[in-house]
């Protein structure tokens, strides 16, 4: 697919609570805007406290419902079958996730939907498959105890997201929680309702009872985000964002001792060795600094390549900056927008302290020029910088934008160091053909995930979130269920 152009929409978008589409209680709306555009396209209907309230007791009212009585084949149909609904319904989820994010098509058609999809599929299989824990054990009588586990579901899940991706990550945390048996409340971004509304939709069409899917919509602070997490009623919260909304929501949790899951932000390092096979290097990098303009929490903002590829490597990695199209929107090679006019500042602002801390532009560094209906959309040009020290602040903090610092090293020790040394720890990749170092450097890395050879290769089975401030818990997989379940042990004298 090549072309990019949204389908011009006009349109309004509701909150979904026990099953029915709602306005906000207070009449309050706020703008959808198309950042590809910088146009409004919707209305969104914003949730009040009560609204939220609501939305909190339908699912705790589903979870003693038909819903919580189910079986868990039962789910499982019900799970596999909103994976269905969401591949029959693609054009439609593509055509709100690219309204919404301004992504280029391609990207919301070979990642977004297709991954909205298999976050239910893959977790019905986990749950349907998952082994059970049990232990013989010895009495003091000479006898025996069976003791084994069963897992329950948690309650009430309060799910707030992102707008980078946004129908992916929704899910990835959806999937799980229903599949455990629990019922969830989504909050999704402010700048990306549609494809969380959509989903309701789907719900619908399935035969899921009313109330195990809610979506709210509304802000942060002040507003339904914040209502969600101070609700006493919601048993988890699962979060991913920004590091300082997940300390904000983290003190809501306290309230009532309410078990947390956060993916926040990375400042995720590149690790390039001389022997590294340079064009491999050189596309994967290509996309783990460009794709979705930067806006992945796993993209790379800081890459470390050995000195003597230093400059083969900064003249490559140029052509492939280049070669986006920012604004471009009919292109092949189109870059999308960054989500908002307030995200486009913040990247800009970073632009221009790189320059002011003696950075060297490469490539890029400013507003490209745009024509047309995109004139007015959100756009920055892929930057490269060298000559950065490596305290500078776009060294040090998430910019979450199209660009990386490219800076030389010389051994393998002083490369882990700088790697190592940053608050976050998301992930990272290292690039080399050499076998024992691609082991040993992955293996230092102090990261959730580590890639070699390649990035955002995602298999769901696997452990998935970040050590430090970029988040707290490992979700997918079997890995999903120590937060989506409550563990029982029971232990049965024989
Ligand atoms: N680790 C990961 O897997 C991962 C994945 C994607 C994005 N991210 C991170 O997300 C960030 C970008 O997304 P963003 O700008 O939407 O993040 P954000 O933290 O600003 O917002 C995320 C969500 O939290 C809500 N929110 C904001 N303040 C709140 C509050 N006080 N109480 C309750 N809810 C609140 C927002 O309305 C939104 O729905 C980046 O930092 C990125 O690294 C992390
Ligand atoms: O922007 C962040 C992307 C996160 C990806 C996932 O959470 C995933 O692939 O499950």
């Amino acid at each position: 697919m090549t072309t990019n152009p949204p389908r011009p929409v006009t349109d309004t978008i509701l909150n979904f609570i026990g099953g029915s589409f709602r306005k906000g209680s207070q009449g309050k709306t706020f703008d959808n805007v198309n950042p590809a555009t910088g146009q409004t396209i919707g209305t969104v209907h914003e949730a009040s406290e009560a609204d939220v309230a609501d939305a909190v007791a339908a699912a705790s009212a589903a979870l003693n419902g038909p819903w919580g009585k189910m079986t868990t084949a039962e789910r499982v149909k019900l799970i596999v079958a909103v994976a269905a609904e969401i591949e029959r319904r693609a054009d439609d989820f593509l055509d709100a996730e690219v309204a919404d994010t301004g992504k280029p098509r391609h990207v919301a058609s070979h990642i977004d939907i297709p991954r909205g999809a298999a976050n239910f599929r893959m977790f019905a299989d986990v749950i349907a498959t998952m082994p059970g824990e049990s232990f013989t054990t010895p009495t003091p009588d000479g006898g025996q105890a069976i003791n084994y586990a069963v897992r329950k579901p948690k309650g009430v899940i309060a799910v707030i997201c992102p707008w980078n991706f946004p129908l992916l990550l929704m899910t990835w945390k959806v999937g799980p929680a229903l599949a455990c048996g629990n019922t969830v409340v989504v909050k999704p971004s402010e700048e990306t309702p549609r494809t969380a509304a959509l989903l309701g939709e789907v719900m619908n069409a399935v035969g899921m009872p009313e109330g195990v899917y809610n979506v709210v919509h509304g802000f942060g602070g002040g507003s339904a985000g914040e209502f969600l997490t101070s609700n006493k009623d919601v048993d988890a919260i699962t979060f991913t964002g920004e590091t300082g909304t997940g300390q904000a929501i983290m003190q809501k949790a306290a309230v009532g001792v309410r078990d947390v899951s956060f993916e926040l932000g990375g400042k995720n390092a590149a690790i390039v060795f001389a022997d590294a096979d340079l064009d491999k290097a050189i596309e994967g990098l290509s996309r783990s600094v460009f794709l979705n303009t930067g806006q992945v929490c796993l993209g790379t903002e800081r890459v470390y390549v050995e000195r003597p590829l230093f400059d083969e490597f900064v003249r490559r990695m140029t052509l492939a900056a280049q070669a986006f199209k920012p604004g471009a929107i009919e292109d092949p090679a189109y870059l999308g927008p960054l989500s908002s006019a307030e995200h486009r500042d913040k990247v800009l602002g970073y632009y221009a302290k790189a320059v002011e801390e003696g950075a060297t532009v490469v490539t890029g560094g400013g507003v490209p020029k745009v024509d047309g209906d995109q004139a007015r959309g959100f756009y920055v040009e892929p930057t490269l910088w060298t000559g950065l020290a490596h305290d500078a602040t776009v060294m040090r903090e998430e910019i979450f934008g199209p660009c990386c610092g490219v800076i030389p090293f010389d051994s393998e020790d002083e490369v882990i160091a700088l790697a190592n040394n940053t608050d976050y720890g998301l992930c990272a990749t290292v690039w080399t053909e050499n076998l024992s170092r691609a082991h040993r450097v992955a293996a230092a890395m102090q990261v959730g995930v580590c890639w070699v050879n390649c990035w955002f290769l995602r298999d769901l089975r696997t452990a998935f979130g970040g050590s430090g401030h970029s988040g707290i818990g490992r979700e997918g997989g079997v890995h999903s269920l120590e937060f989506y379940t409550e563990t029982a042990n029971i232990c049965v004298k024989l």
